[in-house]
């Protein structure tokens, strides 16, 4: 087999994961957006899918905070956080690309846990990338997350394009940013910051009230860390 080299296909996509997306460059599609983008092979964007896998439990941590249970997601190659997933290869689908991904970097078998259509809850479109984004959300119980993040260290793409699978902390501490709202204080690929949220809401894990005082916790803390930052310039 000729070896092709990543080089020129890696640089194509290069853009893609650049920093500095913020949540209104992304539009949200409709249903029948979606439809037009399959009716045209999903022509002329690039498209990626990314999925979250969680359970629920309501548990007392340390007999002090209000735990709604776990959601996965991975260190990536390139430093930020994002959920599995990957670019779309020539003639798939995006739920193919999904399935396909999800075996690669976390070694998920499609024969128990596969995706199906029916579990995109969103599709984004980054008009300045080309990008569509369509996102995914699967529930499992406590005992098959736990047997799925076991099996993440066996797959193909583990300490490669995975550097680690993580357990987002579905709790706040006393403080009131510890926990999920500090969770949200890093660094995240493309649009999933916005996903995660999304998705945790989708889920029912969250009520908005929660997810709201969350939010702002982790925007009152990114200001203060600025202005903070300004005055030792
Ligand atoms: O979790 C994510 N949510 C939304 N967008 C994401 C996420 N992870 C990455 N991205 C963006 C930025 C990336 O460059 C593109 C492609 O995804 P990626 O997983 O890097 O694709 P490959 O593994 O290189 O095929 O989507």
């Amino acid at each position: 087999m000729t070896d092709i080299g990543w080089g020129p296909v890696l640089s194509e996509s290069e853009g893609y994961g650049r920093l500095g997306d913020n949540s209104d460059d992304y539009t949200l599609l409709t249903h029948q957006d979606i439809d037009k983008l399959a009716r045209a092979g999903y022509k002329p964007h690039q498209h990626a899918s990314h999925g979250m896998i969680f359970f629920r439990k309501q548990n007392k941590l340390w007999d002090l905070y209000e735990q709604k249970g776990f959601a996965m997601m991975q260190m990536r190659f390139d430093g930020t956080l994002g959920f599995p997933g990957g670019l779309m290869d020539e003639g798939e689908a995006p739920i193919q690309c999904l399935n396909r991904e999800l075996h690669e970097e976390i070694g998920l078998d499609l024969t128990k846990h596969a995706f199906s259509d029916d579990e995109r809850i969103a599709s984004y479109l980054h008009e300045g990338k080309n990008l569509v984004l369509h996102f995914y959300l699967k529930e499992v119980s406590a005992e098959e997350f736990f047997a799925l993040e076991t099996n993440t260290l066996h797959a193909p793409e583990y300490g490669i394009e995975t550097l680690g699978i993580i357990r987002v902390p579905l709790f706040t501490m006393g403080d009131g940013l510890r926990g999920f709202p500090a969770f949200l204080t890093n660094h995240f690929a493309g649009n999933a910051r916005s996903e995660l949220i999304t998705g945790l809401m989708a889920a029912k894990l969250f009520t908005q009230e929660d997810m709201e005082k969350a939010i702002k916790a982790y925007k009152d803390f990114i200001k203060n860390r600025s202005l903070i930052e300004n005055m030792l310039e």
